[in-house]
């Protein structure tokens, strides 16, 4: 990784497991928490990647609510709430930030990010105008996929800070090679991402780390990661491997 950067938005995460009664329960119980003790981030670019239900929304939230923002997603400055279901574990963590101070963040995650299309929609109602900062246009009037990339083209600006859980969860391959583009100007514009994803495609990234979680958090190479050898020998041997799926 590149040497550490106090330039940098957030440097690291430590988890006090000092504070922690009991590794019983949610999220204390899963691998990846129990395993955590410092995660260094990227200056750049953070990816964590891992199998359906090994942590990574956990994670993400978690730093996304210690640094501020809104559970559900947003700009630090959405304060609403529909489903109050976000774990305690930010309690636990220690922000170990940069010298700077981001004068952006967003908070994208997957799947409550209608609840902040209807958000953004009752501001533009109380502040005419907001809207222009997503494109002109609801969030609801578009697809899915659409309002997704809208959000990175016109709302995510630079020097800024932005955790996304799944970006890719709405975005056909080809948006996913555009956001790729997007994400490099954003960067050389002093942004710093951390990204939960499944996607081969964006986490190509370069200029980045990945975290694996098994059973801890694993650092690999892009190569070595799961999720691109899985589809690379599924596209490589599509009909071998669909003989073996459907046999
Ligand atoms: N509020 C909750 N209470 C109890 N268990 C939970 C809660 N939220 C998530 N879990 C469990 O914790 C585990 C990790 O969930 P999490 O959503 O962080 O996984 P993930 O790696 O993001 O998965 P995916 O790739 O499917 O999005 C899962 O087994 C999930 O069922």
């Amino acid at each position: 990784m590149e040497k550490v950067n106090i330039n940098q938005y957030i440097r690291s995460i430590e988890l006090n497991s000092n504070k922690i009664s009991s590794f019983v329960e949610y999220p204390f119980c899963l691998p990846a928490i129990r395993s955590l003790s410092i995660l260094d981030f990227h200056p750049k670019v953070t990816f964590i990647v891992g199998e359906n239900g090994t942590g990574k929304s956990t994670i993400l939230e978690a730093v996304a609510v210690a640094y501020g923002f809104n559970p559900e997603g947003g700009t630090r400055n959405f304060n609403f709430s529909s489903n109050d279901t976000h774990s305690k574990l930010y309690e636990y963590l220690k922000l170990i930030k940069g010298a700077k101070i981001p004068k952006d963040g967003f908070f994208l995650r997957a799947e409550s990010f209608y609840n902040v299309a209807t958000n953004i929609d009752e501001l533009e109602r109380e502040c005419p105008g907001l809207l222009n900062y997503y494109g002109g246009k609801s969030l609801h009037n578009q697809s899915h996929g659409e309002s997704f990339f809208s959000l990175f083209m016109n709302r995510f600006r630079g020097e800024g800070l932005y955790i996304l859980d799944e970006p890719e969860a709405a975005l056909s391959p080809s948006r996913q090679m555009s956001m790729i583009s997007r994400m490099h100007q954003l960067v050389q514009r002093g942004c710093q991402f951390i990204i939960a994803t499944h996607s081969p495609i964006i986490m190509a990234y370069p200029d980045s780390v990945i975290y694996e979680i098994k059973h801890g958090f694993n650092k690999v190479k892009y190569e070595e990661a799961e999720h691109y050898q899985i589809m690379k020998a599924f596209l490589n041997n599509t009909e071998k491997m669909l003989n073996v799926l459907i046999e």
